[in-house]
């Protein structure tokens, strides 16, 4: 089982100090920063774009930056992305007329391409693909909007992204996003996710150490329980 994932997304956090949110939740233990983008079309919210994760290279930031591309179009975004420091890049196939072309456009950026199961988007969406895909995103909640519960049927799926992940015997990341907590990670660990965003959950929390350290132990309990 690869190592598990911390990746806070800064949707939670406070912009008007950005800078700084992402270096205390690093420092406090995170792996990934999770970067959603939003474009009022796609999705029916507003957020940040190329600009403020050049900044954040700019400010030092060095750990990935897994950038959560709730855009449609996609291609026309994705050098400026690449351009702008991004580690890996996401998005949904519903998002792209071309989703192969898509995710190789992003791949000869020199990102690492990944794509986004809504929670009413089916795994079959996932064949041809995993071959070129270094990570598969599901959402455990609709997008849009940090704060939202989780949504059970994620679960199951994740067991099913799961298998096919390990039937093609590639490195491929299993991430999950949308309400993740300390109190049900280890529930979403055991079915089989590695790498787990949570933006309320940590930035609405008063000790952001504390409450990665917890959600490490939760992984670390669920996976030596299923061992
Ligand atoms: O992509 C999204 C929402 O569209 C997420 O990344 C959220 O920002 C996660 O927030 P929480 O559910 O953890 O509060
Ligand atoms: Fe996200």
């Amino acid at each position: 089982m690869s190592a598990c994932l911390i990746a806070p997304s800064i949707l939670s956090a406070d912009f008007a100090r950005l800078g700084a949110e992402v270096d205390a939740v690093l420092q406090a233990g995170a792996d990934w920063v999770h970067f959603d983008v939003m474009d009022n079309h796609y999705v029916p919210n507003l957020t940040i774009g190329p600009m403020v994760c050049e900044a954040l290279r700019r400010h030092g930031v060095t750990a990935p930056i897994d950038v959560h591309l709730m855009v449609k179009p996609v291609d026309r975004i994705v050098p400026d992305f690449a351009q702008a420091g991004a580690t890996y890049i996401s998005f949904h196939p519903e998002a792209s007329e071309h989703v192969h072309r898509t995710i190789q456009l992003i791949r000869s950026h020199g990102c690492r391409p990944g794509l986004v199961l809504n929670p009413a988007t089916p795994v079959e969406v996932l064949d041809y693909l995993l071959d070129e895909l270094d990570l598969v995103l599901l959402m455990s909640v609709n997008p849009g909007f940090g704060g939202q519960a989780f949504i059970p049927s994620a679960l199951d799926k994740l067991r099913r992204v799961r298998e096919r992940i390990a039937a093609s015997g590639r490195d491929i990341r299993l991430e999950i996003d949308g309400g993740v907590k300390p109190d049900n990670i280890g529930a979403i660990a055991a079915a089989g996710a590695d790498t787990f965003v949570a933006g309320s959950a940590i930035f609405n929390a008063p000790d952001y150490a504390a409450v990665i350290a917890k959600m490490r132990a939760e992984v670390a309990a669920a996976r030596s329980a299923n061992a």
